[in-house]
Order: structure tokens, then C-alpha cells, then sequence
């Protein structure tokens, strides 16, 4: 479909969600892209941190994958006893309430009970991951018209939930509801996007088509920061200043990750190989996110990629210009990726005497492998069991505040602006920061100190604030930080309209 007629069709389904009004100016418009096919292109200059859209998914459900399920198909909830919805339909309920809410009785259940599940009394997983394409079914033609003007992934893995519908049923599927179903499938897999909801306290990974989204292309070092909040809408910010007529950008990969890992991902999961700047240069942006250590004794220099976009070719020390064969650089980060997949999911402690002890004898401080433990060390410390605020030492406090500070480098480096990954990192820095406040503030009785702790205290305050403007009311940032973003919007709001009296 033609970038005009698309920009149409999405203005309409914004102005449908009440998310514009119709001939309402927007600061965004559907053009041919230089990266790829059609883009979002900026309308005018952008301030950072200025909302760029606002979107509302077309269809949303349970992800494809079984390492997110079971969950209930109508609440969504996760890690709770599921039983088999009485009516017949193959799929999990999690109580009464869920198996007659209205928007699954009308939905999948009686769809799938037209079909004859083979699952008799029980219910099939295969059945949960063939939700979405057949809520798409139930969908009004304006919103499936949505589907057909997208791009997407033609191979054949794409629809694999529909062949476990047709093995999981008696019932033969019409010739044009199975059409549709693998174009859903087809089109999820290209643009859907990540969603999460809460549910008691705890988040479930769903997937979700947003429209506008899903016209939006790829960014190694992309220009907006996305959250989705409480009703499930996707809005998107500039994460840097965008100007007038510069493609607006978000990253379908992890910023911290190195060019190896992202272009693999994106490989093999979007279909094409990232050819951005951030790709091209050897030093990734000056991050050296991806440098190896020289393998000379006592030499301190990284071996780097003599072309980065070349999987296989040598790599070069940048002190001693050492080289290394392309295939040994692969066996080589083989060898360290399985050696952190082994720690990735243990306890933090384990985590940090991995860092310590054996990868910072591997890889340079500066290595994606390195940043990825910094940031499950930060994520964990003070969380995790065995290791909550008052279980942590001060050595481990300030290492988690240390970690911190090296992330937020990182991402200044490369540019990201005012990225997610920032928002929850200067977060977890704000939580150490108080944390450090209250130790000192209960063992010193000197004043001086007390008084630079107090300077600390309110400085750590503008942290939270950074913090917030970027996080907002992300639904998947700590419960602990949004139960403070809502308390200080209350108090905003409370400040208004004393104001207003
Ligand atoms: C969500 S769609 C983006 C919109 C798409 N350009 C269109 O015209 O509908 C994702 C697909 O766009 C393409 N794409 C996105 N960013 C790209 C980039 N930086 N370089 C090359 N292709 C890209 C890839 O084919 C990817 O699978």
C-alpha cells in the first residue's frame, strides 16, 4: 500500500481509539523511508521528550512462544492454577469470572468450541498460542483492512500458529478465515511489539499489534524511547531532538547489546541485515560494546572487527595489531556466551563473583557481556531474594551504585538519549543512593557529614525526577517505582487544583 493511503488509514484508526482528533495536526507522517519500504518521518522539529504518537493495538494476546505461558486467556494471569474452560473450548481459565467474561465467550471460546478441540476435558497450549490470529477473525473489516496494508515475513515459519490450531481441532477452518489468520500471523511476527499487563503485582509478556508502530523502522541507536501504560496504549517519545524530515526511529534489539548480537537478531527474527552507522563503525559509537581482550601477555589493547559487517572477517588489536582470525573470534564468543548463560538466571552474588573472578579475565569492561551482567547485578540488588536492601552490604551497595553509573556512560556514549534502559537504571541509581542516605544518616552523629548527606539526599531527588521523565508510567518498570510515580502525580494533581481554589 502506497505511504499516502497508509498514513490515512492510520490517522483513522487514531482518530476510532480517541487518540486524534479528525484534521488534528501531527508531528509525524508516512513517507517512503531511506531505511526500508515506508517510514515514520518527523513533520516538523521535535523536542526531547516530546509524546511523538500515541497508539492503541488492533489485536492483542498471548505470545507464541511456551516460555511465556500458561497464563489465563482472559485476565492474562500467570503462575496461578489454571483450569479448562467448561465450555469446551481447549484454552486455561483462571476462575469463574475469566471463563464467562464476555470478551472470551464471544471470542476464541466460541470459535474454537465450533471447531471440536481433540483436547477433550483438558486444555492444549497450542490452542493458547493460536489466541491472537483468531481474535483477528472477530475484528471489524476496517480494523482487518490494517493487516493488509502492513509488511510482512513471507517464509514459512510465519503461521505456525495456525497449523497447531488445525492440528488441535476436528473441524475443518474456512478457506478465507485461514487466509486471514496466516496474513495476522504473518504480519504479528513482522510488527508486533511487546506489551505487558499486571496481575497480581506481578507483569505477564503479552504481544500486540500497534499500527503506527508498526510503520515505524530500525535504529541501532534509535531517536524515541516507547513504554506502554495501564490502558495498554504505546506511546512513543523523543528520545533525543528529532528535526524536520529525520525518519523517526526505535530499536528492535537491546541498545547493549553488541553489532554481532543485534545484527544476528535482527537477522533472524525481522529478515534484514542492519547497515546503520552504529553497525559500520568498528568502535560502535566509541562504546566498544563488542571488543574483545588481546590475547598478549600484558598487552592492554582490544581486538576489534577489521569490518564489522562482515561476520567472519579477522579482527585487529588496537594496541599491539595483533590478528585474529574471523572463525577463532567466533569460537571465542561461543565460548563466552555458553560460560554467562551458565550465571545469566543465578542469584546476583553468583552473578558478581562470575564478573569478578572468570569474565573480566575474558572480555574488556566495556564488552556487551559485561554491561548485560552489570545490568541484571543492578536490576537484582536489593530485589532479590537474599539480597533486599537490608541484606545487602555496603561494599555491594556501592558496587550496585558503581554498575550504575557505568551503564548510564555506556548509553550516553552511544547516544541513546533519553532511552528506556536510562530511565530504569537512573532509577535503580536513585533506590541505592537512598538506600546509602539512610546508612549514614543512622550511624554518623558528626554534623558535617550529616549535612553532605542531606545535599546527597536532595540531589538523589533530581535522580528520581530524571527518572521519571523518561519511565512515566511504563507498566513494566519496578512495582516499587511506579506505587512512587503515582504517590508524587497524586500530590501534583493535589498542588493543581489547590491551585485552581
Ligand atoms: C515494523 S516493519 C517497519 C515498516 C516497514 N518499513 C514498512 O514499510 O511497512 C519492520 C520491517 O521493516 C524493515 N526494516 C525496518 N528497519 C530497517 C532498517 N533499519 N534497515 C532495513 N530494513 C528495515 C525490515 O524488513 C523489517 O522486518
Amino acid at each position: 500500500m502506497e505511504p499516502e493511503a497508509v498514513d490515512a488509514e492510520l490517522r483513522r484508526h487514531l482518530v476510532r481509539h480517541g487518540l486524534l482528533e479528525a484534521a488534528q495536526p501531527t508531528c509525524w507522517k508516512i513517507e517512503n523511508s531511506k531505511l526500508s519500504g515506508r517510514g515514520v518521518i518527523a513533520s516538523r522539529d521535535i523536542a526531547v521528550d516530546e509524546l511523538v504518537y500515541a497508539d492503541a493495538a488492533v489485536v492483542q494476546g498471548p505470545r507464541c512462544y511456551s516460555k511465556y505461558l500458561p497464563l489465563c486467556v482472559s485476565c492474562y494471569k500467570t503462575g496461578c492454577v489454571l483450569f479448562p474452560c467448561d465450555r469446551g473450548c481447549g484454552l486455561p481459565v483462571c476462575s469463574e469470572v475469566c471463563q464467562n467474561d464476555p470478551h472470551h465467550v464471544e471470542a476464541e471460546c466460541a470459535y474454537l468450541k465450533g471447531l471440536e478441540p481433540t483436547c477433550g476435558s483438558g486444555w492444549s497450549l497450542e490452542l493458547l498460542q493460536a489466541v491472537v490470529p483468531i481474535r483477528a477473525l472477530m475484528l471489524p473489516k476496517e480494523l482487518t483492512r490494517v493487516f493488509y496494508s502492513l509488511q510482512c515475513h513471507e517464509a514459512a515459519q510465519h503461521g505456525r500458529e495456525v497449523d497447531m490450531l488445525k492440528s488441535n481441532v476436528k473441524g475443518d477452518i474456512d478457506a478465507d478465515d485461514e487466509e486471514l489468520m496466516r496474513r495476522v500471523c504473518r504480519a504479528m511476527d513482522t510488527n508486533s511489539f511487546e506489551t505487558a499487563v499486571i496481575r497480581g503485582g506481578k507483569s505477564t509478556s503479552l504481544r500486540a499489534l500497534f499500527p503506527v508502530g508498526a510503520l515505524t523502522n530500525h535504529q541501532c541507536v534509535p531517536n524515541t524511547r516507547h513504554i506502554v501504560n495501564a490502558e495498554g496504549e504505546l506511546l512513543v517519545y523523543a528520545a533525543v531532538p528529532i528535526a524536520e524530515g529525520q525518519e523517526i526511529t526505535m530499536s528492535y534489539a537491546d541498545v547493549l547489546w553488541d553489532t554481532q548480537m543485534r545484527r544476528h537478531f535482527l537477522l533472524a527474527t525481522k529478515h534484514f541485515a542492519c547497515q546503520c552507522p552504529r553497525c559500520t563503525d568498528v568502535t560502535e559509537c566509541g562504546s566498544l560494546l563488542g571488543a574483545l581482550s588481546c590475547a598478549i601477555d600484558n598487552c592492554q589493547g582490544n581486538l576489534l572487527p577489521n569490518t564489522p559487517l562482515s561476520l567472519n572477517c579477522p579482527w585487529t588489536c588496537n594496541e599491539c595489531g595483533l590478528i585474529i582470525k574471523g572463525r577463532q573470534i567466533s569460537s571465542i564468543r561461543a565460548g563466552i556466551i555458553a560460560a554467562t548463560e551458565e550465571f545469566k538466571y543465578e542469584n546476583p552474588r553468583k552473578v558478581l563473583r562470575f564478573v569478578n573472578k572468570e569474565l573480566s579475565l575474558l572480555v574488556p569492561e566495556t564488552n556487551y557481556v559485561m554491561m548485560e551482567m552489570m545490568f541484571r547485578i543492578v536490576s537484582l540488588f536489593g530485589r532479590a531474594e537474599g539480597c533486599t536492601w537490608s541484606e545487602l552490604t555496603d561494599e555491594e551497595l556501592n558496587i550496585k551504585i558503581l554498575y550504575c553509573k557505568k551503564l548510564i556512560q555506556c548509553l550516553d556514549t552511544l547516544n541513546c538519549g533519553n532511552c528506556t534502559k536510562k530511565g530504569l537504571i537512573l532509577y535503580e541509581l536513585y533506590c541505592a543512593n537512598a538506600e546509602k542516605v539512610k546508612r549514614i544518616s543512622s550511624k554518623e552523629s558528626n554534623v558535617c557529614t550529616l549535612l553532605k548527606n542531606q545535599i546527597d539526599s536532595s540531589a538523589n531527588e533530581n535522580v528520581l525526577l530524571e527518572a521519571m521523565k523518561i519511565l512515566k508510567s511504563d507498566i513494566v518498570a519496578p512495582h516499587d517505582y511506579r506505587e512512587i510515580y503515582n504517590e508524587k502525580l497524586l500530590l501534583t494533581q493535589k498542588i493543581e487544583d489547590i491551585k485552581i481554589i
